[in-house]
């Protein structure tokens, strides 16, 4: 005689019932787009190494969200990309431009999307001359008191221009902290998110978002402030750490591939939002493999957004976000 509890076939042999056996489902509300921004208004320029997504100036924003947000884009994350020959320097000085892209992004989409939430991305790599994601020293290595100001006085300038939320990616020690104070200095504390990039990790998974953004640095790497792919046990004290500094919400990035830090997140605090950046590179594999034949694009999209669920985000940062509007739908 069969063992009665043996038997689990009964519990998803039907659609129906296999979707009862999800933890979480993805909704619309969960999903955030990334977009690049220049400083040439009329620009649209396919990046190569990453599918279907574009640099836009100004002027192309409006035109291209439209439609997505008729669709039901509720979030965005915004990215500079000066191109102008003098934007950079070593401090990063055009990343809070007043006539920069991002603010100008900022006011521009507020305007014609009330609704939208925007995100901006805190960062001066795409700012500075060499490429790093803070003020360096002589020697090269980063001035993390220096960066944190740099940094914190960028984060406010967001806010005041009318970003919801800042989203700090440098990984200086203390940033959260400098971001939070400046943030209530201000009056802004109130209604800005503050979503800590708590658990970066360093490696290879960035580089199309390099050729985007044109934030490849010009010597060194970033291991020495993003954390190594085997510290488990240091994301951990990130979070908690960022946690007590004040951020609102933990994000943990790349996210395929660390799925066990996005549970220990949810598990060091259940009551944070936690969000996962799928990023370039893991965005890019999943269409060059589709490609290659090995398996379906979107089969293997859904089966990692769902992974990413399962671990335990809710929210999800992903350049797939047009094709998941559109499949959410059907
Ligand atoms: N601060 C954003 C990144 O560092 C990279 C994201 C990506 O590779 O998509
Ligand atoms: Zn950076
Ligand atoms: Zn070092």
């Amino acid at each position: 005689m069969t063992d009665i509890s043996s038997i689990l076939h009964g519990g998803y042999h039907h659609p129906l019932s296999r979707t009862w056996q999800a933890s979480c489902h993805l909704t619309k509300s969960m999903l955030v787009y990334p977009l690049f921004i220049t400083d040439s208004p009329d620009e649209e320029t396919p990046i190569s190494s990453l599918p279907n997504q574009c640099r836009r100036g100004l002027n192309k924003l409006v035109p291209f969200l439209t439609p997505l947000i008729n669709k039901g884009l509720k979030s965005v994350i915004l990215f500079g990309v000066p191109l102008a020959p003098d934007a950079k320097d070593p401090t990063g000085k055009s990343a809070d431009d007043e006539s920069g892209p991002v603010i100008a992004a900022i006011k521009l989409l507020k305007e014609a999307f009330p609704e939208l939430f925007i995100i901006c991305d805190v960062c001066l790599c795409e700012y500075t001359s060499h490429g790093h994601c803070g003020i360096l020293r002589e020697d090269g290595t980063l001035e993390n008191a220096a960066s944190v100001k740099r940094i914190s006085e960028v984060a406010v300038n967001y806010a005041k221009a009318g970003a919801h939320c800042v989203a700090p990616s440098d990984m200086m020690d203390g940033r959260i902290k400098g971001i939070k104070t400046g943030l209530i200095e201000v009056g802004l504390a109130h209604k800005v998110l503050l979503m800590s990039y708590a658990a970066k990790f360093a490696g290879c998974w960035y580089g199309p978002f390099r050729e985007a953004a044109g934030s490849a640095p010009a010597f060194g790497d970033r291991r020495c402030y993003q954390l190594p792919p085997n510290a488990r046990g240091l994301a951990r004290r990130a979070i908690t750490r960022d946690l007590a500094e004040g951020a609102d919400i933990i994000m943990v990035k790349p996210a395929a591939n660390f799925l066990d830090i996005i549970s220990d997140a949810k598990q060091v605090s259940p009551d944070t939002p936690i969000a996962a950046y799928h990023v370039s590179g893991e965005y890019a594999m999943l269409h060059a493999a589709a490609k290659a034949g090995v398996f379906d694009l979107r089969r293997a999209a859904e089966e990692v957004m769902t992974s990413i669920l399962r671990a335990g985000a809710t929210i999800v940062i992903s350049y797939f976000t047009p094709e998941f509007l559109d499949w959410l739908d059907e």
